[in-house]
């Protein structure tokens, strides 16, 4: 059905079932309780309360019947009676068992590793997870590995976050963040930078910002007890040919994995199975995907990026944010970029450096007309920081390039803070943004 509908229409919903529905980026719809109880991807919704989407694929899930209200245009929507909760919600209390028994033992909650090819619906299932334990009082982690979509923050980013609110049912895990952050809880996601899509690009440097991710991690669990109880939910990226293999046995490795959880892949599966059977303590589990995960095309992926970046900036309707518009010196910051293998054959590299070297080598910008467009990382390096330190650093914030004067040998940054850069050490990515 592609049939814009603008009106409002009423929905009567039986025990399990859920209403899917699919907003476009240039249109709004808007869904209201208006009795019995629904939860949007775990997080429950309260009655009588409107809440607004656009360029969102939703679906309002009921566990005990419920009537809701629909409004605007949606260019899908339906209803449906198959869903694949009750197995999700007995993984849920599988995880909680685990977290029992971690409990009475003094050892760490479940470590949650959800995998799957692209679209499966791996994002919502860690969303319905941590909500679940979240709603049980447990304080879970949201580690992010998907690169692609920067659910928390930036597209190009890898981070972990401390769930302690609920997630928003309108804006996701990334007003989660803010609200904690507003907040002055110590809860701010700890990110760093890879600055591409596919992990494939810079495998070297996606597997070294892993490895730096899990110890913040493990740090962090070794001294706060609620995180180590709550344990980990891993979100991946879609990858499972030979690099995403790769990048799979890395992390399990690097976040000591002890559940991995796979979505909807047969194949993956019994792979999975196989080539961790000599490790009897990582339990490997399937789980079904849901017939209303929607498949995206690049084009709603390009949108969705941007989206995420525009509201880095200038936040989203319930919370709007004013960046401030600065010139600065180029040089008086450090900008670099990682590897620049990918645009440089092996015979021209410098006599000695291998190619493995130079993909996690910083590369400094001497020429700024290339940032123009450019999102670049803060990174969260001092200033007498060398490039190694620098590149392992994670990162404090984010700045875009709105303008560059070569004459001057200027740039002009949108800054979501006033004022000078504390930090001198920038990292670009692949990402450009054209404000609109
Ligand atoms: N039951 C459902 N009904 C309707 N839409 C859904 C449902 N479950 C997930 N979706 C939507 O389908 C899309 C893809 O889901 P999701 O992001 O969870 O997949 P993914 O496997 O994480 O994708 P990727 O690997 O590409 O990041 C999302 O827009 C999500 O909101």
């Amino acid at each position: 059905m592609n049939k814009a509908i603008a009106d409002t229409r009423e929905y009567n919903l039986e025990q399990e079932s859920e209403l899917r529905f699919e907003v476009e980026f240039s249109s709004k719809a808007s869904v209201k309780l208006v009795s019995g109880t629904a939860e949007i991807f775990g997080t429950e919704l309260a009655t009588g309360v409107t809440y607004h989407f656009f360029g969102r694929k939703i679906a309002v899930f009921t566990w005990h019947g419920c009537c809701l209200e629909l409004t605007g245009q949606c260019s899908v929507e339906y209803t449906a009676n198959e869903t694949p909760m009750n197995s999700y919600l007995n993984l849920h209390l599988a995880l909680e068992q685990i977290r029992e028994n971690a409990a009475q033992q003094g050892e760490q909650g479940p470590r949650v590793l959800v995998l799957g090819p692209h679209d499966v619906g791996k994002t919502s299932l860690c969303k319905i997870l941590l909500s679940y334990a979240l709603r049980q009082g447990r304080r879970p982690l949201h580690v992010s590995l998907d690169c692609s979509e920067g659910s928390i923050t930036m597209p190009g980013t890898m981070t972990a976050t401390s769930i302690s609110h609920i997630i928003d049912v309108e804006e996701g895990f990334g007003s989660t963040a803010t609200t904690a952050a507003s907040m002055g809880s110590t809860t701010m996601p700890l990110a760093y930078y890879y600055g591409y899509q596919n992990p494939a690009e810079n495998l070297q440097l996606y597997k070294l910002l892993t490895s730096k991710l899990a110890q913040g991690v493990k740090a962090r669990s070794a001294i706060d007890d609620e995180t180590r109880l709550g344990g980990q939910i891993i979100d991946t990226t879609g990858l499972i040919d030979n690099v995403g293999y790769d990048i799979i046995q890395h992390a399990i490795e690097q976040f000591s994995v002890n559940v991995v959880v796979v979505l909807g892949h047969e194949r993956l599966y019994s792979d999975m199975t196989r080539i961790l059977r000599d490790k009897p303590e990582i339990s490997v589990v399937k789980v079904a995907k849901s017939g209303g995960v929607v498949e995206r095309d690049q084009q709603f992926r390009t949108q969705l990026q941007r989206s995420k970046i525009h509201e880095y900036f200038y936040g989203t309707s319930k919370c709007e944010l004013s960046p401030y518009s600065t010139l600065t010196n180029f040089a008086d910051v450090s900008i670099w970029r990682v590897g620049e293998s990918s645009l440089a054959p092996t015979s021209a590299l410098p006599i000695g450096m291998d190619r493995q070297l130079s993909e996690t080598q910083l590369v400094k910008i001497d020429n700024p007309d290339i940032l123009l467009h450019s999102v670049l990382a803060v990174l969260n390096a001092d200033e007498s920081d060398n490039e190694a330190n620098a590149l392992e650093s994670n990162v404090a914030g984010f700045i875009y390039v709105s303008d560059v004067d070569d004459a001057k040998q200027k740039l002009t940054i949108l800054s979501p803070a006033p004022g000078r850069l504390l930090k001198r050490h920038l990292l670009m990515g692949s990402f450009k943004w054209i404000e609109s």
